[in-house]
């Protein structure tokens, strides 16, 4: 069932009165800034509101059998024609202004079926501190993202005269620590609005996502992440249909000014259905570090724009060793004391990567990500392009890491790899 939105608003309003701090029994908490105490109405108390020199009772009551709420109103007959329709509207104007007022994010989550007297939300306020500025990426596709948003917040109008629902949808892709889920905090941060994260492995089937995207409001992200690994499990409770009635059917355009984001390490093993255009508004592909976003790194972990290790660095991003901004930003927290030991640890780890990635590779058991990544450098072509031999183009690679490899370990094991192979390529025909 669908959350009342009238009791919500109702419920904050009357919430907002001074009155309830006098009223027989009350609730405090603490929000998240420590200093802040609400005063939430108890249960079965009755107070008092004055509107235009009218006199209205309200009385929360709290149904024993389901556990469900609801607010009774009473006023004079004579004075209910007067009053009855513009005390809603009054309502409806202080709510949202305290909802403008509410700069604080709130994080959804969703819990099991059992546990839903309150509905299957849980909320806790929202106090990550990565903002559009803190969060490393191409700067033009930020700008880009930036007024994409922007466009979304003030097209109410152009989305009802096309007859659309006002939503707009984006995939984040790319490898792990790459920088989506801290991408969605931003995002929120940016639209002020709460965030809905969807566990499907709490969820028991396409009807019960249904009923939780019912349960959602206005103004509000709402998150899948791990799309890919989710739809790559073996049996899951919701279908391949269920998602893509979610993502775009009848049911996702109940409500409004909505964001739908997913996540996914990779797009190659996803059901085309789910990429078709139209699907989801933009894709955003979020990439390993490369020199600049390093750079970038540098500079808001370690405080410095350049340093005489970074020439070694660009080198070693230059000859195709990569590493998430996550694992380059831990690097630098932990050596935040030393700039030239976090820097030294980078570069090491960078050659590190690289090693084990080419070694991976000549062994046949590269990942997606190290094809990937070895192509995307450049200095290795998809077998059979260009007209270059692929293992011409590894010995090549592993000539320069051999040169600049300062990690003895991952080279001898590399030697090993390439003195094996040399052995069974000299018995094997060249294709
Ligand atoms: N592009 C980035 N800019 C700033 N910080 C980043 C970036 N990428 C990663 N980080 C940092 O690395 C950590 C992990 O990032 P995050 O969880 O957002 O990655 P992810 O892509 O969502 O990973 P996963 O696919 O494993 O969920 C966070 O602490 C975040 O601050």
């Amino acid at each position: 069932m669908q959350e009342n939105q009238l009791y919500r608003k109702v419920y904050t309003y009357l919430n907002s009165l001074p009155v309830v701090e006098d009223s027989d029994f009350a609730n405090l908490f603490s929000s998240s800034k420590s200093t802040e105490i609400s005063v939430i109405l108890d249960d079965n108390q009755t107070i008092t509101d004055n509107f235009l020199g009218a006199r209205v009772y309200w009385k929360v009551e709290n149904s024993e059998k389901g556990g469900s709420k609801s607010l009774d109103l009473m006023m004079r007959r004579n004075d209910k024609r007067r009053i009855l329709v513009p005390y809603f509207q009054h309502i409806h104007q202080v709510f949202d202004e305290i909802e403008q007022k509410r700069k604080e994010v709130r994080l959804f989550v969703n819990v099991d079926t059992e546990v839903q007297r309150d509905g299957r939300w849980r909320w806790t306020s929202f106090t990550h501190p990565a903002t559009m500025e803190t969060i490393v990426m191409d700067s033009d596709l930020k700008t880009r993202i930036k007024s994409d948003l922007d466009n979304f917040l003030k097209s109410k109008q152009h989305y009802h005269r096309l007859g659309k629902v006002w939503k707009r949808s984006y995939l984040l892709y790319g490898s792990a620590g790459t920088g989506k889920s801290t991408f969605v905090a931003a995002m929120a941060k940016f639209l002020g609005y709460d965030i809905y994260e969807i566990n499907l492995h709490r969820i028991t089937s396409d009807s019960d996502l249904k009923y939780l995207l019912l349960q959602t409001t206005n103004k509000s992200l709402l998150v899948v992440e791990d799309l890919d690994r989710y739809l790559g499990e073996k049996s899951t409770a919701v279908s391949l249909s269920g998602i893509l009635n979610f993502m775009d059917g009848i049911i996702s355009s109940c409500g409004e000014e909505r964001v739908m984001i997913f996540t996914m390490n990779s797009k190659d093993n996803i059901d085309a259905s789910f990429l078709r255009p139209g699907r989801i508004d933009v894709h955003i592909h979020f990439p390993l570090c490369d020199f600049t976003a390093f750079k970038s790194l540098a500079s808001s972990h370690l405080g410095i724009k350049d340093h005489k290790l970074f020439t070694q660095v660009e080198e070693n991003f230059q000859i195709g060793a990569t590493l998430s901004p996550a694992e380059i930003g831990e690097i630098m927290v932990s050596n935040r004391g030393s700039p030239t030991r976090a820097l030294k640890t980078v570069i090491t780890a960078l050659q590190g990567n690289l090693a084990s990635r080419v070694g991976r590779r000549l062994s046949g058991s590269a990942s997606g990500r190290d094809s990937e990544d070895l192509l995307d450098s450049g200095l290795v072509a998809k077998d059979g392009q260009n007209g270059v031999h692929p293992m011409k183009e590894i010995k090549n690679l592993y000539g320069l890491l051999r040169a600049r490899s300062s990690r003895k370990a991952s080279m001898d094991k590399l030697d090993m790899f390439m003195n094996e192979r040399e052995n069974s390529d000299s018995n094997t025909a060249q294709m």
